[in-house]
């Protein structure tokens, strides 16, 4: 590509194959193709998004080796340490043809998602600069590493994933609070840990899909131990030219036109994510919980997110007793969903991309954190930021009940509604030109020119 008879500068970026990775990948490749730079998404087979949603982009299919069980086990860290290790050589093959052939334009540097680790090794043998996305908050990092030392030290089990306890020096955190993954493999995760969060990295930049105004502190704190410049530049979907669309299941947008007939801020949204999944229990006490709080909502029901028979349960509870009030949909436009005046309220599974999103519109939340950084998330959504709570027994008749009135409907939830007001014009200042993320990007494109 050729602008102003100069050869624009490629770069190459590598996400993780989920969904909560790939969007901020592609919405970091997006702003970056919006400062003159070439895109190319290097992606797995698994799991890649759809090239015809992304015409500003090249794509290079990486293979995966990922087996059939790989796909169905449901254990996310041996996946991921797979992919470490299954798409090594194939990147590297594929890469030197572009960087030896000169057929392309030139490669600046390789942007790849912090659990994908294995591209460090790919791009110090091409010679390549490289740069580091982390997709998680900064207080994640810190709850991960101190849990994986924990673990190597035998100071923690699985049984302190439910206890009340606080962590010694990680106020606020609880015992219950630390990023235990969902597969239960505390070994594994650790590997994982120790692998993702090297301190001597040969990586140029760490950037982090954060702000200043959330996480200062934490990020100092990280700061000091990494010798490489850590800029967060986020949320990235409120940068640039707006977020692409990259899902990977198909959005059912007739929600939105239930929506335009709701009145302000009376609906609560409900949505986990794309991992997480319920059983039959947390199932019907959710359906009990939205029947029973009187209030209109939006569920997003995907169609693997339950382990059980979903249909008899819900049609069962919800028989005659919601009809007009509730809307259930496979995957929605959730960026959208937030940003609509009927929405007051997100019960959510507190997914950092979520968490984010729901921030930068203003939308208090209930927390249902289910495995990894979401339980950190909610921690810091209830108790820093104030802007949620979190359930403590949603498996009790009337909790998510009660919970839906304290947010939609009392006092308190009209206290948090104010600071999440409050909070979205802190992050609204970040990003304007002069903004501490603002600021940081212009430090990243700085940086990549000089490579
Ligand atoms: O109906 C839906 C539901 C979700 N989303 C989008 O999907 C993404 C979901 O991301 P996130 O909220 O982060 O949840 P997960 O998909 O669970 O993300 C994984 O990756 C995140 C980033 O590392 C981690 O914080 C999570 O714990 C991990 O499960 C968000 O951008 C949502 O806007 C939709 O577009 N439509």
């Amino acid at each position: 590509m050729e602008k102003n008879g100069q050869r624009s500068r490629r770069l190459v970026l590598l996400p993780c194959p989920f969904q909560g990775h790939i969007n901020p990948m592609l919405q970091l490749g997006t702003i970056l193709h919006s400062k003159e730079f070439s895109i190319t998404i290097a992606h797995t087979e698994f799991n890649s998004p759809n090239p015809s949603n992304h015409p500003n982009f090249n794509f290079l299919p990486i293979p995966d080796g990922l087996s059939v069980q790989d796909i169905s086990s449901g254990d996310i860290p041996s996946l991921i340490q797979r992919l470490n290790v299954n798409c090594k050589s194939h990147l590297q093959e594929c890469l030197s043809q572009i960087v030896t052939g000169g057929q392309q334009d030139d490669i600046a540097c390789i942007i790849y998602d912090e659990l994908m680790f294995f591209v460090e090794t790919v791009a110090n043998f091409l010679k390549l600069p490289s740069i580091i996305l982390r997709t998680t908050s900064a207080a994640t990092l810190i709850a991960r590493t101190t849990l994986a030392q924990l673990k190597l030290e035998d100071l923690v089990s699985l049984e302190d994933s439910v206890s009340q306890d606080l962590v010694p020096n990680h106020h606020p955190l609880r015992f219950k609070d630390l990023p235990f993954p969902s597969s239960r493999k505390l070994e594994t995760f650790s590997q994982l840990v120790i692998d993702m969060y090297k301190i001597k990295t040969s990586s140029s930049v760490i950037i982090w899909n954060t702000m200043d105004c959330l996480e200062l502190s934490s990020l100092a704190r990280i700061q000091q131990q990494y010798q490489v410049p850590n800029l967060p530049i986020g949320p990235l979907h409120k940068f640039g030219p707006g977020p692409p669309n990259s899902s990977l299941l198909k959005e059912d947008t007739s929600c939105m036109a239930w929506l335009e007939k709701q009145t302000k801020n009376s609906v609560i949204y409900v949505s986990l994510g794309s991992i997480a999944a319920m059983d039959e229990k947390e199932l019907v006490e959710m359906a009990w919980g939205l029947a029973n709080s009187q209030q209109r909502f939006l569920w997003v029901f995907r169609p693997d997110s339950i382990r059980g028979s979903k249909n008899e349960v819900l049609s069962q509870i919800f028989k005659e007793t919601v009809g007009e009030r509730g809307c259930i949909v496979n995957w929605a436009p959730q960026k959208e969903v937030l940003a609509h005046s009927a929405v007051g309220g997100f019960l959510s599974h507190c997914g950092w991309n979520s968490t984010l999103e729901s921030i930068c519109e203003g939308i208090p939340m209930i927390c249902k954190p289910c495995f990894g950084d979401q339980r950190v998330n909610a921690r810091y959504v209830s108790h820093v930021w104030r802007v949620g709570l979190e359930l403590e027994n949603e498996l009790e008749r009337g909790e998510i009940e009660k919970a839906i009135r304290r947010l939609m409907a009392g006092k308190e939830g009209e206290a948090m509604r104010e600071r999440a007001k409050n909070l979205k014009e802190e992050v609204e200042l970040c990003i304007k030109e002069c903004g501490s993320s603002s600021n940081s990007l212009n430090k990243l494109v700085e940086m990549i020119m000089s490579f």
